[in-house]
């Protein structure tokens, strides 16, 4: 599902040592993985590389056996749209629109993810709509909330939006960047396991970055990016 190769990454050219130098990483489909380590040790650029939002430096980042490294700009953006599903750590939101509609644009520049979604709700007549309300109330947000304006939501309410917006359209991989950080322990671990619940659903690839290593014991394998690093 996902393999780096000899993989570099700076930010400028200039840098005298590289914020990523991994020599090999390979997650397998379905794998949920926990990846941890300190502040600024290169987390969310790593999950950038796998998303291919930004391109390594040096090597190859193989993601369903496509290099994204050799991949233009437009070719990654569409690569994405179809394949991976992003929760932010600010969630990026649209705060004017409601959590439907929040969650219908997550599929919005795929037409693969459009199909995915619309074949879960084909009867009487194909709905992004009901797949939407389906995600919202799996992920765990009450139906009174799915047509207010997202920006009076709750931070909890507000993360279950952009969970359900991550998988419509059952993305291969989902890229989730310390979306738990405003919850409480209980809190935390309900969201995950209702994570956990939807990608095995969508038979989806999860990877998770959280500083809170209470929560490692709950994934299929944790990712130390500190002992990863090939010293320098
Ligand atoms: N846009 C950027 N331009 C230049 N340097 C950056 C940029 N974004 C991050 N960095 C640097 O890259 C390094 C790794 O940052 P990153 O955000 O990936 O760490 P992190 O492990 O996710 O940290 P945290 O746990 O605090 O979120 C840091 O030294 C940071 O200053």
């Amino acid at each position: 599902m996902i393999s780096l190769n000899n993989v570099t990454f700076k930010w400028h050219k200039n840098d005298p040592i590289p914020t990523l130098n991994i020599p090999t990483l390979i997650i397998n489909k379905g794998e949920h993985v926990f990846l941890h380590g300190p502040s600024g040790s290169g987390k969310s650029t790593l999950l950038a590389l796998l998303a291919g939002i930004n391109t390594a430096t040096s090597g190859d980042v193989l993601i369903l056996s496509q290099n994204l490294n050799t991949q233009s700009n437009t070719k990654r953006d569409a690569f994405r749209a179809d394949h991976i599903g992003y929760i932010f750590q600010n969630f990026n939101l649209l705060p004017y629109l409601s959590p439907i509609e929040n969650v219908t644009l997550g599929c919005e520049f795929s037409k693969s993810r459009q199909q995915k979604a619309l074949k879960q709700h084909s009867e009487p007549k194909p709905s992004l709509q009901k797949e939407a309300v389906r995600l919202l109330n799996a992920l765990g947000l009450n139906e009174q909330y799915h047509n207010k304006d997202v920006a009076t939501l709750s931070i909890g309410q507000q993360q279950r939006v952009a969970a359900a917006r991550a998988f419509i359209g059952s993305p291969e991989l989902i890229i989730a960047d310390e979306p738990t950080s405003a919850l409480d322990a209980n809190n935390r671990q309900n969201f995950i396991k209702l994570l956990f619940e939807q990608a095995k659903l969508s038979n989806s690839t999860l990877v998770f970055v959280s500083h809170d290593e209470s929560l490692k014991p709950l994934f299929d394998r944790a990712i130390d990016l500190m002992s990863l690093q090939e010293p320098l």
